[in-house]
């Protein structure tokens, strides 16, 4: 069973026992445009006691707010099947956390005046194949407009995280924003300071991990976003690219054109669509995968994110001579910025460390060609090559440079065995303790030295590298002691 025939029997089950029962919100607004929904939401007139007797498998995720989660079989991934049941009401203001401080009972069409946007404020009754909208919803979206329903500076005051939430509906569905609701957005964006980091991250990752991550970013800047959520990145407005005497816009400019060039490539590939016959919708229409499930494993939120981050240490570090402009290390002041940024939006400290990481290297490999094997290998074997692949692939077609130092990793990635990438070390501490050596500060700086030798092809065998140790123990020998320090008066 799919979650859609789940989905659609929930709604059978509980027009059956006589109450009204739609699917509602983003999952209508998906099959109109022919999308594969992500879930499905049911709203109905059953209040969470009466959903108690009509569905023996569910979880009482938020039943003071008429939330209901009803599970199923497992789908074909061996996952359970879910379908969140809410009862028709209205909310009160979201003061924060992930839902409305309060709701009230009510009609659907009052259910529907609470959502945010037009397109998110449709109903579709899968029975008899009818949609049911009180907000003009289909209007807009074959207007391909995003409106907020009712007084958009009402809405916006509401909750707070809904500009955020326009700029990232606007650039998954690739919406225009209506005039009335984009000025009521500016002037209410400054406000998203009171929204939890949490809320904020998940709109943020959902944004940037879409195709058109560009225009969310830009977006962000128009709707006067950058400077609430991410106020590091304001000096970058203003900050010159290229030489002095040939200025290429703004350090902002390149940001944006490393967005549109991330994950060019790989996008141009058909997605990672699912083996057998298209889904249908309602209408008939096949449903598509979402962009983001397409795309989802082609450019990951850490990458992305670090696309965003990667120059965000330039201003800090600039500097001008007679006729360039430097950033002298830029990369490790962005890493470090890139870590408090991270800290503030609470990301996870596995996704925390591949943003920095990325964010740190992200000039590592421009030398690639012309590199020591041993500083090369490390890098080569990370588990984030993939990701600092793309992103020096972004930046460099970003600001038109060759892309000679990706492809040579690339070859050596798929021409150089495992075995000789990452080899097992030739020496451990436990050979050199069988040699009679005692463990000391001597002692890794033997077995550094060692690994080099073996990433660079001098060392192959555990023989070959104990004679390295013998012979720099020699020449460590002969090296004379350090110099005794002066006395002190
Ligand atoms: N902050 C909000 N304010 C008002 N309505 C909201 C808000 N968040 C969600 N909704 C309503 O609930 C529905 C489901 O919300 P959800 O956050 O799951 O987004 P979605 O539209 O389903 O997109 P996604 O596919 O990314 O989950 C929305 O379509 C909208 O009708």
């Amino acid at each position: 069973m799919t979650e859609r025939e789940f989905a659609l029997g929930v709604v059978r089950t509980l027009q059956n026992a006589g109450y009204t029962a739609l699917w509602a919100g983003g999952c209508v607004r998906d099959e109109l445009l022919g999308l594969a929904p992500q879930d499905y939401d049911v709203a109905t007139s059953a209040r969470p006691e009466q959903l108690r007797p009509l569905f023996r498998r569910r979880n009482e995720i938020g039943a003071h707010f008429g939330v209901v989660q009803v599970i199923g079989p497992r789908g074909d991934d061996g996952e359970w099947l879910t379908v969140e049941v809410a009862t028709f009401r209205t909310d009160g203001a979201y003061i924060d956390g992930r839902r409305p401080d309060a709701v009230t009972f009510s009609t659907p069409e009052e259910d529907a005046k609470r959502r945010d946007f037009t397109v998110n404020g449709m109903f579709f009754d899968p029975v008899k194949n009818e949609l049911i909208d009180y907000v003009g919803g289909r209007a807009d979206l074959d207007a391909k407009v995003l409106r907020a329903i009712g007084d958009p500076v009402a809405r916006f005051t509401e909750d707070k995280l809904r500009v955020l939430r326009a700029a990232r509906m606007a650039t998954r569905f690739a919406l225009a924003i209506d005039p009335a609701t984009h000025a009521a957005a500016e002037r209410m964006a400054p406000e998203i300071r009171v929204v939890s980091a949490e809320r904020i991250a998940e709109e943020l990752r959902k944004l940037l991990v879409h195709p058109n991550r560009a225009r969310g970013l830009r977006l962000l800047r128009e709707l006067e976003l950058i400077g609430p959520i991410l106020p590091e990145l304001v000096p970058t407005f203003t900050l010159p690219q290229g030489l002095p005497a040939a200025p290429t816009g703004t350090l902002w400019d390149h940001i944006v054109r490393v967005m549109e060039c991330l994950g060019e490539a790989r996008n141009a590939e058909p997605g990672t669509r699912s083996e057998g016959p298209e889904p249908t919708g309602f209408f008939g229409l096949p449903l598509r995968a979402p962009h983001s499930a397409l795309h989802a494993s082609s450019v990951s939120f850490p990458l992305a994110f670090a696309a965003v981050l990667h120059d965000v240490g330039k201003p800090r570090v600039f500097g001008r001579t007679a006729d360039r402009y430097t950033f002298h290390g830029h990369e490790r002041v962005g890493a470090e910025m890139t870590s408090r940024i991270a800290d503030r939006l609470k990301l996870s400290n596995t996704e925390t460390a591949r943003l920095c990481w990325l964010v740190d290297k992200h000039q590592y490999l421009a030398d690639a060609p012309t590199m020591r094997m041993s500083r090369l290998k490390p890098i080569l074997v990370h588990p984030g090559i993939g990701e600092l692949l793309a992103l020096h692939r972004a930046d460099a077609r970003a600001s038109g440079k060759s892309l000679e130092h990706v492809e040579f990793c690339e070859r050596v990635l798929r021409e150089m065995p495992p075995e000789e990438l990452n080899p097992p070390p030739a020496v451990t501490g436990e050979h050199l303790i069988a040699v009679g050596l005692k463990p000391g500060p001597q002692f890794k700086r033997l077995l550094d030295a060692v690994r080099e030798a073996q990433l660079e092809g001098r060392v192959r065998t555990k023989e070959e590298g104990l004679e390295l140790v013998e012979e720099l123990l020699r020449e460590w020998a002969q090296e004379p002691p350090p110099a005794p320090e002066a006395p002190s008066e």
